[in-house]
């Protein structure tokens, strides 16, 4: 097998409790991650070298990513390929990657791009690694990697992203993701949580299965995004974005994803989705209706 392509789908916190901080400052989290059927497509081929080749509508966004900080490149390497410069030694391959996602937007477009980089390369290299083996090696590339190495399984996320349990079961669902515009920093907004090191207990009582849209949507409801209102502080337009789309007709929820900007509203069915994409849509905002993926 010679091309393999991984879609790489945009990573939705529907909600997101931050139960403590380690003594290193990472934060533990319980977040019900859902998958939504809007993303990145990323292709590797059989190669006498190590490129990457980026295109689509947000490829501008990566252009002043140093290659050091590439989170595709950064999980070739991890698996074993060959520096950039090395020709010949090492694993090789000719990655290409179409950027959709906006960057730095909550919804873990570079943690779903390393995440799809790694499963290619594990099959193209026949490196044999399992989903678990490959999350464990992509903690160290972000804590958004494991639950994306997972996509699109709907989860429950803990500790700080390394553990992944089996989420309730999910309804038909449709949402609409809107970003402002507005980069986001990850690391800023947790720390402006200012979350006191206590022990990490949950506080969630996960119910097995959500009988339809609206069941989901009210016990979301009682649940939060704890990161939400320091991104709220930081960031003005997050509190415009959710305010919208709650106001959109159909609405069962709004909120914002992980750190933020992008904010999304839950849908019983497509047309009500697509409706609320359409009434969303202005200038600078990045509006996608899709499908949550099961
Ligand atoms: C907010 C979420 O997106 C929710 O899914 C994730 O927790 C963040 O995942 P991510 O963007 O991959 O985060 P990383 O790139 O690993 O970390 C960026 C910064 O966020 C902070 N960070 C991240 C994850 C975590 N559990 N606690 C943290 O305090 C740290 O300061 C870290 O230096
Ligand atoms: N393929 C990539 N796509 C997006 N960002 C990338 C990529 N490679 C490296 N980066 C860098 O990672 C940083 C943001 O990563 P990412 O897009 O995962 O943030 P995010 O979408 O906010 O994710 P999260 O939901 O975890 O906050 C940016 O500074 C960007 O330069």
């Amino acid at each position: 097998m010679s091309t393999i392509t991984e879609f790489a789908p945009a990573k939705i916190n529907l909600t997101l409790h931050v139960l403590g901080k380690r003594p290193d400052g990472y934060h533990l989290l319980e977040s019900l991650v859902v998958f939504a059927g809007t993303g990145d497509t990323l292709t590797v081929e059989a190669a006498d070298d190590l490129s990457f080749h980026v295109t689509g509508p947000n490829a501008a966004a990566l252009a002043d990513t140093p290659d050091a900080d590439n989170l595709v490149l950064k999980a070739a390497r991890l698996l074993g390929a060959a520096r950039l410069s090395d020709t010949g030694r090492g694993r090789c391959a000719k990655i290409t990657l179409d950027k959709r996602l906006p960057v730095a937007a909550g919804i873990g477009g570079g943690s779903a791009d390393c995440a799809a980089a790694m499963r290619a390369l594990n099959t193209l290299w026949d490196l044999g690694h399992d989903a678990a083996t490959l999350g464990a090696l992509g903690l160290e590339l972000g804590a958004d990697v494991p639950v994306c190495v997972q996509a699109p399984r709907p989860c429950v996320m803990s500790g700080i992203g390394e553990k992944i349990a089996r989420a309730p079961s999910m309804p038909d669902l449709w949402c609409v993701l809107v970003n402002p515009g507005v980069p986001v920093a990850t690391g800023p907004v947790f720390k402006a949580l200012n979350a006191q090191p206590t022990t990490a207990e949950s506080d969630t009582f996960w119910p097995g299965g959500f009988t339809d849209a609206k069941a989901a949507a009210r016990f979301m409801r009682t649940c939060r995004n704890d990161l939400e209102p320091p991104a709220r502080n930081l960031v003005s337009e997050v509190g415009e974005t959710v305010r919208a789309i709650a106001a959109t007709k159909d609405c069962l929820m709004a909120r914002m994803s992980g750190s933020g900007a992008t904010c999304f509203g839950l849908y019983a069915d497509e047309d009500a989705a697509t409706r609320a994409a359409t009434a969303l849509r202005r200038e600078g905002w990045w509006v996608e209706a899709a499908h949550i993926l099961s």
